[in-house]
C-alpha cells in the first residue's frame, strides 16, 4: 500500500494524490480505497477541501442559509450545532455571523472543535446534556473564556463540565446580554432570554457505529473515516435512529429556543417522517422540507426547517401525537 497520510478531516493533501489514490485502489480494494475513490471523484468534496471546510456537508447548510437566511451577520446570534463533529456547519456559522455570535457544537464523539467555536462531548439523549447546554449560553462563559479553556486544555470534555458547574466566577449572563443588547436590557426581556437562550439549533445528527464509539480518541474520530459516522445502508435502521436523534433535537428547540427561532433538522425519510414534520409544525408557524442539491441522490436524507417558534406551545399536545 501507497504511504498516503491521510489529512485530519479525511481528505487527500498532495497534488498527485488523485493518481495515487486510484492506484492505491488497484492495489487495495478494501473498503477504505472504495470509500477515499469516492470522496475524490465527488466535486463538493474537492471543493470542500479547497475551501478548508472539514466536510462536504457545508454546501448543504449554505444552500439553506442562502435560501432561508437563517443567519444574521448584523445581529449577535447564539447558535447551537448537534452532531457538530468534524464541524463544517460549525465554520459555515462562524462564518455567516458576527464576531460576538457564540457558536456551541455538540457531539457524542471526541473532536477539536474548529477556531471561535466552542464544544461539548455529550450525548443529546441525556437530560444532562440540555442542563450543560443552558449553563453554557445563560452563564459566565464569554468567548475569550472558552477560547482559554481550549488553549489549555485542546477540548472541553468532562473538566468543562467541572469548570461550569462548581465556578464561582460571578460573570453572568445578565451581564453579557447588557453588554450585548444595551438598549433592551429590561428585566423582563432578560428572564425571557434566561428561560430561552438560544437563536437558531441546526442539527445534523445520525448515529455513529459502535465501532467509533469503542475506539473513542481523536485519533479515529478526526478522521472522516474512521469516525463511521456513515449511515449505515439499512434504510429502517437509519429512519429509526434519524427519528429518536431529531425527537431529541425538537426538544432542545422547545425548551431552549427563543420565540421566533429557527430550527434546521437533517432527518432520514420513512415511514414516521411525515410524524415528526407534525411536531415540528406544532412548535414553528412555518415548516419547510428543503433537499439540498449539494445531498447525494442516493441519500434519504432531507432538511426539515422550521421557522419562527411559536410564543405558547402546548407541550402535552406534542407529544402525544
Ligand atoms: C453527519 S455527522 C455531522 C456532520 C457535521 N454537521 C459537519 O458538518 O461536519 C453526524 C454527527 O452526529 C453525532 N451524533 C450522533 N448521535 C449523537 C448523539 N446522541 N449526541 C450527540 N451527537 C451525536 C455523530 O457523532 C456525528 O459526528
Amino acid at each position: 500500500m501507497f504511504p498516503i497520510s491521510i489529512a485530519s478531516h479525511g481528505l487527500p493533501n498532495s497534488p498527485l494524490l488523485p493518481l495515487l489514490i486510484k492506484l492505491q485502489v488497484r492495489f487495495n480494494s478494501n473498503s477504505k480505497s472504495r470509500w477515499l475513490d469516492r470522496q475524490w471523484s465527488d466535486p463538493y468534496t474537492r471543493e470542500a477541501k479547497i475551501n478548508n471546510f472539514r466536510s462536504r456537508a457545508a454546501f448543504k447548510l449554505t444552500e439553506i442559509d442562502d435560501k432561508f437566511h437563517i443567519f444574521n451577520k448584523s445581529k449577535i446570534q447564539r447558535v447551537l450545532d448537534l452532531g457538530f463533529a468534524p464541524g463544517a456547519w460549525s465554520q459555515v456559522a462562524r462564518e455567516r455571523t458576527s464576531k460576538e455570535s457564540m457558536i456551541l457544537g455538540v457531539d457524542i464523539l471526541p473532536c477539536d472543535p474548529p477556531h471561535g467555536v466552542s464544544a461539548i462531548q455529550a450525548n443529546i439523549l441525556s437530560k444532562k446534556t440540555q442542563m450543560l447546554i443552558r449553563l453554557y449560553f445563560t452563564r459566565h462563559f464569554k468567548l475569550n473564556r472558552i477560547d482559554k479553556l481550549h488553549k489549555n486544555h485542546g477540548y472541553l470534555y468532562e473538566m468543562w463540565e467541572e469548570e461550569l458547574l462548581h465556578s464561582k466566577d460571578t460573570e453572568t449572563y445578565k451581564e453579557i446580554f447588557s453588554s450585548i443588547s444595551p438598549n433592551s436590557s429590561s428585566e423582563d426581556e432578560y428572564k425571557k432570554m434566561e428561560k430561552f437562550p438560544i437563536d437558531l439549533i441546526i442539527s445534523d445528527m445520525y448515529a455513529p457505529w459502535p465501532q467509533s464509539l469503542i475506539h473513542n480518541t481523536n485519533k479515529f474520530t478526526n478522521d472522516a473515516y474512521y469516525r463511521m459516522a456513515n449511515t449505515s445502508g439499512l434504510t429502517v435502521r437509519d429512519h429509526q435512529h434519524s427519528i429518536d436523534l431529531c425527537d431529541a433535537a425538537l426538544v432542545t428547540a422547545l425548551d431552549l429556543l427563543r420565540p421566533k427561532g429557527s430550527f434546521v433538522c437533517k432527518l432520514f425519510t420513512g415511514v414516521e417522517d411525515k410524524l415528526f414534520e407534525k411536531r415540528v409544525k406544532m412548535v414553528f408557524k412555518k415548516t419547510i422540507r428543503f433537499k439540498p442539491k449539494s445531498s447525494r441522490n442516493e441519500s434519504k436524507e432531507v432538511y426539515i426547517i422550521g421557522m419562527d417558534k411559536k410564543e405558547d406551545i402546548d407541550k402535552v399536545e406534542v407529544f402525544t401525537t
